[in-house]
């Protein structure tokens, strides 16, 4: 049985995971594929940093072409993370009909169809389970557990570091930058924590399950991305007080052929099965047309369960080579991409307003919404003892985007509202 080689581009937090679970698990590996796994190679940016494993000093290199253009490799394992030199990287192994796994979000939501196309030229696998959602299985289930129906929704807590963010604020009431702080140092958040706390890491794992579950080619610009950096304590407990949860919520919904996809904060209501994901973990919410709902749940960052995904999409590979299948089942969207406009998208909003204390408010307020024909669930008025103002929390039927955005604008020269103190969609 001739091994198997790969050649690893990083030993960070998911490469460690992957050295771990190839040497521990190896006879289990090994007798799935029909043959040894090696590491033959590993591209590190500094080969005489300390490391939590032990590694032969042999295998490491500061040159990723190394590993590359070895002719003994048969597959690339990146995960070192970023997107135009590593694109340059897995672009050229492809060429030399090397097949790859990746964990890279970042360059697949970016770059996907490039090089999806490139692999299919190769006849190449290029696989990429530990992108979205770490430990799940999501991207295989979205290409063959549902390839039978019609996905009509996908929501998804798919940024580990703002879920336990929130939950941390919602059930401790810690502090947002301590919080931040923990998660990195336990390996959750990215080298650059701006794209987990603004929505963009969650927002290109969206447009990757969009693409996979609409089959049609989202990109990022087609996602609307809001992230958590302004969501307060306060907001957190006046979603508990009215029975919801604050949730980084993506959102993929598709009607008639025509998607939107948006990541924000959300307010879920506690019942719905999303509600109740907390901390690093992740889950995706999938509504299918023939199926109804389903939902995925388990961890979304960390070394063990990302690299598990990881090594399983190296044993897919291993199996397609073995089998001569390697590059066929590439999914390349077929259906022509048609966004909705904002008067198709709809929900339900919660709005916090602080207002004068005074007769006729309440009323002034309530005609803006009928005048942009926005119909009300609920509305709730507080004294605040401290001011002459008072808060208004309101919280909407479902309404268009395009209507919700006019109320907002018409409340900006409102004289009675002090301050637009929050607004969030509501799900549930
Ligand atoms: N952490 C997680 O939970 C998850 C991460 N991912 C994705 O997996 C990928 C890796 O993440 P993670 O393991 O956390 O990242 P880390 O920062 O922990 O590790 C990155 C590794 O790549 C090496 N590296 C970085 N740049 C270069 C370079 N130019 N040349 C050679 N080696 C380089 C580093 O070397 P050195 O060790 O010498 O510094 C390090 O070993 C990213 O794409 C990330 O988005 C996906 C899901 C979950
Ligand atoms: N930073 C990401 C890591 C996994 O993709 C997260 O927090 O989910
Ligand atoms: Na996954």
């Amino acid at each position: 049985m001739k091994p198997v080689k790969v050649g690893l581009l990083g030993l960070g937090t998911v490469g460690t995971g992957v050295v771990r679970i190839v040497e521990g698990h190896q006879e289990d590996l090994s007798s799935q594929v029909g043959s040894p796994i090696i590491i033959e190679k590993i591209a590190v940016k500094n080969s005489d940093k300390t490391r939590s494993i032990n590694v032969d000093k042999d295998k490491l290199t500061e040159d990723p072409w190394e590993v590359i253009c070895d002719p003994e490799i048969d597959v690339i394992v990146e995960v070192m993370g970023g997107i135009d030199h590593t694109k340059e990287y897995i672009l050229e192994a492809l060429e030399r009909g090397k097949h790859i796994v990746t964990a890279n979000k970042d360059l697949m939501a970016l770059h996907g169809s490039e090089i999806l196309a490139k692999a299919q030229e190769k006849q190449c696998d290029v696989f990429y389970e530990a992108s979205v959602a770490g430990g799940i299985p999501i991207i295989r289930t979205l290409i063959e557990g549902f390839s039978s129906d019609r996905i009509l929704k996908i929501m998804g807590i798919v940024n580990g570091t703002t879920n336990f963010i929130l939950t941390k604020m919602s059930q401790e009431g810690a502090s947002y930058e301590a919080v931040l702080e923990e998660a990195q140092r336990l390996g959750y958040a990215e080298a650059d924590p701006t794209s987990d706390v603004e929505g963009l890491d969650a927002a290109r794992k969206m447009a990757i399950l969009g693409t996979l579950g609409f089959r049609t080619n989202v990109e990022l610009k087609d996602v609307s991305v809001r992230g958590i950096s302004q969501v307060s304590k306060e907001d957190i407990m006046y979603a508990k007080n009215l029975g919801y949860e604050m949730k980084l919520l993506g959102i993929a919904e598709r009607e008639d052929d025509h998607v939107s996809i948006g990541v924000q904060p959300t307010m879920v209501r506690k019942g719905h099965p999303i509600a109740s994901v907390n901390g690093v973990f992740n889950a995706v919410y999938v509504y299918g047309e023939a199926v109804g709902e389903t939902m995925f749940y388990g961890a979304g960052a960390g070394e063990m369960p990302t690299a598990t995904s990881v090594v399983a999409d190296l044993v897919a590979v291993i199996k397609n080579l073995k089998l001569g299948v390697n590059g066929l089942k590439a999914i390349v969207p077929y259906k022509a991409k048609k966004l909705k406009s904002d008067d198709q998208i709809s929900f339900k909003n919660f709005i916090l307003l602080h207002v004068d204390d005074k007769a006729g408010v309440l009323a002034r307020i309530t005609q803006v919404f009928a005048e942009f024909d926005v119909s009300l669930e609920s509305v709730v008025q507080h004294p605040n003892e401290l001011n002459p103002e008072a808060e208004i929390i309101i919280v909407t039927h479902n309404a268009t985007k395009a209507s919700m955005d006019k109320v907002l604008q018409h409340f900006e020269g409102l004289e009675v509202i002090r301050k637009i103190k929050s607004v969030y969609r509501v799900e549930g």
